[in-house]
């Protein structure tokens, strides 16, 4: 009882999604519906009307005229119902993909991006892509209107039969709605099991993305992966497959079950209303109609395109619930203090999620309004994570972090992050212009030509260049101009009111005269703003006011360069280590 209030919810969810194909489209499915439904039984009646009238010699033009109106009208509506099914599908699949993007972008953290679940079912709740049918929920939500239209014409039908053979009409309708349920059921089970294959499925698109996009198109020619790729993929797929196949195997071999059910239900239909004929019972108009009426029927126990729309869309709408399930309500909280903060990391640990050890493990740190701070520590320290955490991507597990001694995670996340400007280590190329590139870092703000210009006139001559290698008309840039060009994103951020820099690896391509002049240029253009600078470059940490190093999840040593030489701790063995490579005694080394 509870599968079945489960599907019967699952279909009115189904239903519900035609309210994004717009009113006009579904008056227009609505009335082809009806014809839809009241087309069959009509037939049936009208057969009879005719053939009567043929046999006993009585004017026919009327049923003839009639008949073949109701079935210009059904192949009309069925004409139409393709222009208008496309027009709601796509509708229908293009509001539930913008659904599952605001779903995804909603969260003010990153979290739920790094967890798998989310991503099955995202996949699952976007468009499924094309294999012989369409897999979509538009597709889905067109079909159950289809169904829902067929099944009520069967009833009619069926209605139209019991008249003359009532046990009859609920035999057939029984065993053509049993034919159903069997190769649906098959066919469900079959869906669940592509759809238990969904991680097996992006790790196809994964491969097939790598092969086909331009990211990995240098490495796979230079290392020579192309072959190496393919197998990879064609690998995938038939992880991805291999149960399927042999489960579908399988269930085609169990098809005479059904056959044999339809075969006894058509000899059925034939006899009855045959043997009543012979026995005078009938007329022959009244036989045509029992014929006629019967395979309507019948006909519903031939699982339809829709049907299999639904099984296979269906899976959208209940990823769908699930997604809007997990969602929870957009953060909030008290604003961002105002001015240039200071802020605390008090005992602040956090471990990745699903990951056994923790990345920082109760850091202790102040970033004093207005300071330039650096952090170094060898690769995999923590130093981005704790960036991260600074820009309230993700919360800490433990301890937490004070923003003029308001816990961050109190504070409005926009609101704070309109005080933030962060380079990434890894930061996003946009394919968009390089006006767009460098203005996106504070999109509530505008910015005359002339200060963008002269933030990017390093890196383009124009600053309306599309910076889209892909696409026509536009170009790339190296990748120190591109940092060239974050850095302008962030001065430009800076310019709009940010008060809190952060810059991690900001020089890591850029050329040697480029890299001297950032301390004077870039971080000492910040005006009051603080700075937090991460690089592995220790002559760029140089002149920051403290340099912090992280050391397996723990502030292990802080003060200037100098302070920290004359400790002569870990940071001067690395300073040492770095500058002797630069020194003839360390070139001969
Ligand atoms: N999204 C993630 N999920 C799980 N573990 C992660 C994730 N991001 C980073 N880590 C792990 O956390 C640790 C710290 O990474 P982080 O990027 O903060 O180091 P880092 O000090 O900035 O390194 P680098 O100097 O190389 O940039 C590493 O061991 C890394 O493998």
């Amino acid at each position: 009882m509870q599968r079945v209030m489960e599907v019967a919810r699952e279909r009115v969810a189904l239903l519900r999604l035609l309210r994004s194909a717009g009113g006009l489209t579904v008056a227009v499915l609505a009335g082809l519906a009806a014809i839809g439904v009241a087309a069959a039984p009509v037939l049936a009646i009208l057969v009879r009307h005719l053939v009567d009238a043929m046999v006993s010699g009585a004017p026919y033009l009327w049923p003839v005229a009639a008949l073949a109106g109701v079935m210009l009208l059904r192949q009309a509506g069925e004409i139409v119902g393709e222009a208008v099914d496309a027009v709601a599908r796509k509708q229908i699949d293009g509001a539930v993909r913008s659904r599952v993007r605001r779903l995804t972008l909603a969260p003010s953290d990153i979290t739920h991006l790094e967890d798998p679940a989310f991503h099955d079912l995202a996949a699952r709740a976007g468009d499924q892509g094309i294999t012989w049918r369409v897999r979509s929920p538009g597709a889905a939500s067109v079909g159950q209107v289809k169904i829902t239209v067929r099944m009520l014409a069967t009833i009619a039908t069926a209605g139209v039969l019991a008249t003359y053979f009532p046990f009859l009409a609920l035999t057939l309708l029984g065993v053509s709605l049993a034919i159903r349920w069997i190769i649906r059921r098959q066919w469900m089970y079959l869906e669940s099991v592509k759809d238990a294959a969904t991680p097996e499925r992006r790790k196809v698109d994964y491969w097939a993305d790598i092969a086909a996009g331009p990211e990995a198109g240098k490495e796979i020619r230079v290392f020579g992966l192309g072959g190496w790729v393919s197998e990879r993929r064609l690998a995938a797929h038939y992880a991805w497959m291999a149960d399927y196949w042999v489960i579908r195997r399988r269930v085609l071999r169990r098809q005479w079950t059904t056959g044999l059910l339809a075969a006894v239900a058509a000899l059925l239909a034939l006899l009855v209303p045959g043997l009543a004929a012979l026995h005078g019972e009938l007329s022959v108009g009244e036989l045509s109609s029992c014929l006629v009426a019967a395979w309507g029927v019948f006909a519903i126990s031939v699982m339809g395109p829709e049907a299999f729309d639904i099984d296979y869309g269906r899976t959208s709408v209940t990823a769908l619930r699930a997604l809007e399930s997990r969602r929870s309500s957009p953060r909030t909280g008290v604003p961002a203090p105002g001015g240039v903060p200071e802020i605390r990391f008090e005992g602040v640990s956090f471990a990745y999620p699903g990951m056994p050890r923790p990345v920082l493990d109760g850091v202790d740190l102040t970033i004093g309004a207005g300071e330039r701070l650096a952090i170094v520590g060898i690769s995999g320290s923590g130093k981005t994570t704790l960036v991260k955490l600074l820009a309230g991507l993700y919360q800490p597990t433990s301890g937490r972090i004070l923003v003029d001694g308001v816990d961050l995670c109190d504070l409005d996340p926009q609101g704070w992050r309109r005080q933030l400007s962060v380079l990434f280590q890894d930061f996003v190329r946009y394919p968009l212009t390089a006006r767009d590139n460098i203005t996106l870092a504070a999109p509530e703000a505008s910015g005359s030509d002339e200060e963008i210009s002269a933030l990017a006139r390093e890196v383009v001559d124009r600053i309306d260049t599309v910076l889209w290698r892909t696409g026509t008309g536009g170009r790339d840039l190296s990748g120190g101009q591109w940092q060239k060009l974050a850095i302008a994103r962030v001065r430009y951020a800076v310019s709009k009111g940010r008060r809190v820099v952060v810059l991690d690896e900001p020089t890591a391509h850029l050329d040697v005269r480029a890299e001297a002049e950032f301390h004077e240029r870039v971080i000492g253009g910040v005006g009051s703003a603080s700075v937090v600078l991460i690089s592995h470059r220790l002559s760029t940490v140089r002149p920051a006011d403290r340099i912090v190093l992280l050391r397996d999840g723990r502030v292990t040593e802080q003060g200037s360069h100098d302070e920290l030489m004359a400790e002569d701790g870990e940071y001067a063995r690395l300073f040492r280590l770095q500058a002797s490579r630069f020194t003839s005694e360390g070139a001969a080394r």
